[in-house]
């Protein structure tokens, strides 16, 4: 696997991901999963697109649920080819959609996959219509628990906070926990 930082990557041909993807939880695995099968499908690198901090923690000061290295290391296991970094910051934030767009075409992305709210550029101007009009963007249906809410790592900080280390311990996936922990500033030493 590969670390890039931003527009320094070019590829005649891939399958990208984009995201925060802070605590790489269970809908986090099943998008970058079902990008990577598309991509070995396809025959084109997979490439995964993630920020540090995670946007939430620079812009609102959420407790960051792994670090860059941790996330690293899981971004390997699943598969990724390549991973860029954009170190998310006032300068990167005030990125027009335009500006973004075009570094995505360095990497001609022959789809796209997110789920359904990804927002991006200056602002949150950038929905997954306005991705649609540069290339194919597939949408993976979001992965719920069993109580029918959306995984996601607001829900898994809030259920760190309040002490219910079980129910994140499932939104985040038996495999990743340990380590998980481990890592974290949620340790049990901590
Ligand atoms: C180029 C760029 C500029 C961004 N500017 C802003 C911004 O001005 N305000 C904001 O709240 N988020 C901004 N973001 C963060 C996005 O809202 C979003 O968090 C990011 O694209 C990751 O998507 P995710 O949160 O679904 O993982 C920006 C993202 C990118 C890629
Ligand atoms: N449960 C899920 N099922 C499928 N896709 C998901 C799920 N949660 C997030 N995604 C997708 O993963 C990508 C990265 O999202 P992001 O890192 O913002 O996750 P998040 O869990 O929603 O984070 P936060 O709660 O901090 O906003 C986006 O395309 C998002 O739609």
């Amino acid at each position: 696997m590969e670390i890039h930082t931003p527009g320094t990557l070019k590829l005649s041909a891939s399958v990208l991901t984009i995201g925060a993807l802070d605590g790489i939880h269970r809908g986090h695995q099943a998008l970058l999963l079902k990008a990577k099968e598309r991509a070995e499908q396809l025959g084109v690198p997979f490439v995964v697109y993630t920020f540090d901090p995670p946007p939430k923690v620079f812009l609102r000061n959420s407790r960051q649920l792994m670090s860059l290295e941790e996330k690293l290391h899981r971004l390997m296991a699943i598969g990724a080819d390549h991973v860029i970094v954009g170190s998310f910051n006032e300068a990167f934030m005030k990125q027009e959609v335009p500006d973004f767009i075009a570094e995505l075409q360095k990497m001609n992305p022959v789809e796209i996959w997110e789920g359904p709210n990804f927002l991006f550029g200056k602002n949150r101007k950038g929905t997954i219509e306005v991705l649609r009009r540069f290339f194919k963007v597939e949408i993976l249906q979001p992965l719920t628990c069993e109580q029918g809410e959306m995984i996601s790592s607001t829900r898994i900080r809030k259920l760190l906070q309040e002490g219910n280390y079980s129910q994140a311990h499932k939104l985040l996936g038996e495999d990743y926990f340990t380590s998980f922990l481990a890592a974290s500033p949620y340790s049990l030493q901590a």
